[in-house]
């Protein structure tokens, strides 16, 4: 027996072997070593190598119908096909937000980064998905902050409820088929619980708590994260019968909002409410499982010990997917409440657009830790303008009003067509946004530069339908994923920041051009010197006065870099 409290995950191990194996196999091949190459190939295999160092891998491999995707499945620890149960929809559930306060930036990221795994699997794939979202409306944290801002839970969560909708709706986050409350779901829970307890998975205490007995999961428990084993601990000032025992239901303490329950009035835990709610819609077979890498261990693990005591099968959940976490440039925790290191999605929309920040998503894997900043922001923002740009242009040519000599539409065509299978194989490799932004990327390359043998003479041969195809099909490709291409609009504060690198910029230019030194003498050298110190004058005027609005130019020796403070993080953020 074991307590997974206690539980390290443990990926050290799985790397050393790995960097050991790498290196058993390249030294084999230098040394033409056949039988340590087979070894080694055979070992490297990811089940093989788990096995080897006691990390179990598990996953009955579903049957159903093959979406054409492959996709990495926390439970088994590898890229497999994603096959779901029916032929034309997938079940998928969605742990939702904890409604206590303010969604940040590190919800956007995890929401709109599924958001576009959803919207490739119906558009490019052709599976619907039938998205179920729970949402926490009861817990601690409720408790707690309602109490301190004097209202009832109820009211506290209704609050961030609908905000959080809101600002999804404002970052063009589909929403899912069906919101379902935990409050909604209160007599549904404790069922779900009385079931798990008459399969002999739980047990209830005198002070009217509900635990699941991890015990009588032998070792079928720690599916989802490779886990050593700590020593058994005893129960600390608890009810529990082990201290790795979690709770399902729990008695409510003095002046706690509660609801009456066979084991007496109380609320239930945190990771009943996902199984109950998951079960509730798609009984005991669901494809898809969703949410943060935070909540892979101990809450999905403990989603599956429930929901497989209850459904009695061998495998409820068949993939598992999680989304790597958000930090601020530079730290290493994750952006979150707790540490007060967010921003929130509305004033992150005060800048910068939703589609700019989906843009931002796609170019990393979903599985990815992200950085944030207003520098990688800018990047997104710029992709966004010279994909517009090409757009613009291609639509002038079709039109004739941008003349350019011959094109060589053979070529593009050929562009075109490989660059469509190249996106659609990136896609079905696990949903591999960042290299299909690539291939999309490389096409505008090769139309524009097509496009940049501008002619002032017109006639000749002309080829707009090549463009029109192109056109076409990139708006499509981001439309798909979210993304419009219609109505540019800048927001104002952005146009300001790109406003002031370009004023930086220019000054960069008039400042190097007042120090140069081409002179032949020592006295033209000075005289020049002389001449053009009004520029730098004027230079240093500019510097002063952007200080008084909060930018700082700083100065070196060849290049000027510019920063100003941050009021929503209290941070100095680089603005080139
Ligand atoms: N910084 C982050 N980056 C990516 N995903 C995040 C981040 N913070 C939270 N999430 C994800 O957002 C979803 C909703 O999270 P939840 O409401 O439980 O917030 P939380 O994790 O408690 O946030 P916080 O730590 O800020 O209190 C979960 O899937 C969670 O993993
Ligand atoms: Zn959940």
């Amino acid at each position: 027996m074991f307590n997974p409290n206690e539980l390290q995950v443990d990926t050290s191990y799985y790397t050393y072997l790995m960097d050991g194996m790498v290196a058993l196999l390249w030294y084999c091949i230098r040394r033409q070593c056949h039988l340590g190459m087979q070894v080694s190939f055979v070992l490297l295999r990811g089940d093989v190598l788990c096995a080897c160092i006691g990390v179990q891998t598990y996953g009955v491999s579903p049957e159903g119908h093959d979406t054409g995707v492959r996709v990495y499945n926390s439970l088994t620890r590898r890229k497999d096909p994603l096959i779901v149960g029916r032929a034309d929809a997938a079940s998928w559930y969605s742990c939702g937000p904890t409604v206590y306060d303010h969604a940040h930036l590190g919800h956007a990221c995890s929401y709109v980064r599924f958001d576009i795994i959803r919207r490739i699997l119906t558009r490019v794939f052709g599976y619907n998905v039938i998205m179920v979202m729970g949402i926490t409306d009861v817990d601690d944290k409720i408790i707690h902050r309602a109490s301190e801002m004097n209202m009832s839970p109820a009211s506290l969560a209704n609050l961030y409820e609908e905000e959080f909708k809101q600002d999804m709706a404002a970052l063009k986050v589909l929403p899912p088929t069906v919101y379902v409350r935990v409050t909604e779901t209160i007599p549904q829970i404790i069922s779900f619980i009385e079931g798990i307890i008459a399969n002999g998975h739980a047990y209830s205490t005198a002070q009217g708590n509900v635990y699941f007995d991890l015990q009588s999961r032998g070792d079928k428990y720690g599916k989802l994260v490779g886990v050593v084993p700590g020593p058994l601990g005893e129960p600390v000032d608890s009810d529990k019968r082990h201290a790795s025992d979690f709770a399902l239901w729990k008695a409510a303490k003095p002046q706690e909002v509660f609801w009456a329950s066979p084991w007496g009035k109380g609320r239930p835990g945190w990771h009943i409410e996902c199984s109950t709610i998951s079960s509730l819609v798609f009984g005991s077979q669901l494809d898809i499982h969703s949410g943060g890498v935070d909540l892979a261990f101990p809450h999905h693990e403990n989603e599956i010990a429930q929901c497989e005591a209850f459904h009695q099968c061998k495998q409820w959940g068949n993939y598992f997917l999680h989304s790597g976490h958000l930090h601020v440039k530079g730290k290493e925790e994750k952006m979150s409440k707790s540490l007060k290191n967010y921003i929130t999605i509305k004033d992150f929309l005060k800048t910068f657009s939703p589609d700019v920040f989906r843009l931002f998503c796609m170019r990393s894997s979903y599985r990815a830790a992200i950085d944030y900043s207003d520098g990688t922001m800018l990047e997104a923002k710029h992709l966004l303008l010279v994909v517009a740009a090409f757009v613009e242009d291609a639509r002038a040519y079709m039109k004739g009003q941008l003349v350019c000599g011959p094109i060589r539409d053979d070529v593009l065509w050929e562009r075109l067509c490989h660059t469509q299978e190249a996106v659609k194989a990136a896609l079905a490799d696990d949903f591999n946004t960042p290299a299909a932004v690539d291939a999309i990327m490389d096409l505008i390359h090769h139309g524009n530069r097509q496009l940049k043998a501008r002619t002032k003479e017109p006639g000749g041969p002309r080829s707009p339908a090549v463009f029109g195809s192109i056109v076409s099909y990139i708006k499509q490709f981001f439309e798909t994923v979210g993304i419009s291409l219609a109505d540019r609009q800048v927001c104002p504060a952005l146009l300001v920041l790109l406003v002031v690198e370009e004023l930086v910029r220019f000054r960069l230019k008039v400042r190097l051009f007042a120090l140069a030194t081409e002179a032949a003498t020592r006295e033209a050298g000075r005289q020049q010197f002389l001449d053009r110190r009004p520029l730098l004058e004027a230079c240093d005027t500019l510097r002063q006065d952007l200080a008084a609005h909060g930018i700082s130019i700083k100065d070196r020796s060849s290049t000027s870099t510019w920063e100003l403070l941050d009021h929503r993080t209290q941070d100095h953020k680089p603005g080139s």
